[in-house]
């Protein structure tokens, strides 16, 4: 028995004949560690990439005490307790020019958003509740001490660490980055993914598709995935159901790749080879998800010792392909690029305004497009959910996730949404 096997049956609930979504994602999770290597790039380049260091503040974002509005900085013990208060206007501070002005009991100065705040001034009143004449300034009564400061340091604090490693760097990632002056970071190296469909019937685009063929859509939903995904794609083409041709591409995939992703030839059909070929390159396992659509899928690793890949094998169907991705694919590639904490998909609840039926045993993922209806939210299936249908999936915005124990769901009656949006 090899060490994957081993380590799968170490886990209480592994049953690869009908294993469930959770147990099988945990399992090839905890299989998967981050991939080596490090680059230190630019930082608006590292926009999609995972830290491979933590990010420490050299600095106190903000780096002074500073007003948060226009209008003037006084002492507040100078506020009256109730009425208005008159001060004598004694200079003006501008952001990002120095201020020498030092305000004195009685005294304020004119204060702009983010001017360092003068010597003497820890409240700001805005512009909106005074009244400056003749070189004072009368302020509206109810006017609080200590108001209106940004303090040094509020948002970050040297020696802080700002994102830790793991994190992905989203739009605010590259803010926060910048506001501490850091113009390069260090990420992980770009994961590379390989991927190809098998079959003769499979056609890829450029040539006509003879009686009984069809063209190749999983290479292109993969191309989709992969790509938003941030990943280094290598679209390796149709390989046909020949061992001699899958064992060479399966190599050649393995030497160049962290991860080969096929589609098709993971069932128990006539293409009995590809599941043998698979398995005597490497440890590959096969497992029956319970879930539908994506029963079948192999995963593992192959290869050599040096270049080998952990590999994938995804069902042909191609909405089955696209949905092992999401639930098995995309939290992997997350995992092994370096990501963590890993995200949790965004899931809710909604009514379902279609009536939907089911077996109980196996988790179901119905395409769903959820939308507002007199201002709340419902969901309704996208029609026909046969696992060859891949208009289901362009027509919907979710995936309706009926879990193992659910059977019928009456109409209106609330189910779990899982949204696209948290997908690539
Ligand atoms: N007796 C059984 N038959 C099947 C089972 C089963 O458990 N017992 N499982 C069914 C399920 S569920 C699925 S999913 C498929 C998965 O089988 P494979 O992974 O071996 O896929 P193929 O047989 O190669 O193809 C299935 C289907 O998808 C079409 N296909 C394949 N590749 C592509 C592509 N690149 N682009 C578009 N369409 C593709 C292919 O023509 C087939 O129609 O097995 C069921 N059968
Ligand atoms: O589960 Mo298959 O993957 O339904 O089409």
């Amino acid at each position: 028995m090899t060490s994957l096997a081993l380590q799968f049956q170490a886990h209480a609930d592994y049953r690869p004949e009908t294993l469930s979504v959770d147990t099988g994602r945990q399992l090839i999770i905890d299989a998967l560690s981050p991939i080596a290597g490090t680059e230190h790039i630019p930082l608006r380049d590292a926009l999609g990439r995972v830290l491979a260091e933590s990010v420490i503040c050299p600095i106190d974002v903000p780096a002074h005490d500073n007003s948060a509005m226009d209008g003037y900085g006084l002492r507040g013990a100078d506020l009256a307790a109730d009425g208005p208060t008159t001060l004598e206007i004694v200079g003006t501070a501008y952001a990002g020019q120095p201020c020498d002005a030092s305000v004195g009991p009685g005294q304020a100065v004119r204060i702009m958003t983010g001017a360092r705040l003068p010597a003497g001034v820890d409240t700001v009143v805005m512009q909106e509740a005074a009244h400056a004449e003749g070189g004072r300034v009368t302020l509206a009564p109810g006017q609080r001490a200590g108001h209106n400061i940004r303090r040094a340091g509020e948002d970050l604090h040297a020696g802080q660490v700002a994102l830790a490693a793991g994190r992905q760097i989203r739009p605010a990632e590259l803010g926060l980055v910048a506001s501490l002056g850091i113009s390069e970071v260090a990420v992980r190296r770009r994961l590379r993914v390989a991927f190809f469909s098998t079959g003769d019937e499979v056609v890829t685009l450029g040539s006509a598709a003879r009686d009984g063929q069809i063209y190749d859509s999983n290479r292109y939903t993969l191309f989709g995935m992969l790509t938003r995904l941030g990943v280094d794609v290598i679209d390796i083409g149709v390989v046909r159901d020949d061992p001699d041709a899958l064992e060479t591409t399966l190599r050649e995939a393995a030497s160049v790749a962290d991860v080969v992703i096929t589609s098709g030839g993971v069932s128990v059909g006539d293409a009995d080879f590809t599941r043998d070929m698979m398995a005597r390159l490497g440890e590959v396992l096969f497992w029956k998800i319970a879930m539908k659509p994506g029963r079948p899928m192999a995963f593992g690793r192959i290869g050599r010792a040096g270049d080998s890949a952990w590999l994938f094998g995804l069902p042909g169907n191609p909405v089955a392909t696209m949905v092992s991705f999401y639930q098995f694919v995309q939290p992997a590639l997350l995992r092994l690029a370096g990501v963590h904490p890993l995200p949790a998909q965004p899931m809710l609840q909604a009514p379902c305004t279609t009536p939907l039926r089911k077996a109980p045993g196996r988790t179901e993922f119905l395409r769903g497009v959820l939308s507002q209806e007199s201002g709340a939210w419902q969901v309704r299936t996208t029609g026909a959910q046969g696992s060859g249908i891949l208009s289901s999936m362009a027509d919907a915005n979710c995936f309706i996730v009926l879990g193992p124990d659910q059977t019928s769901i009456a109409a209106g009656e609330p189910v779990a949404v899982q949204l696209f949006d948290g997908l690539v």
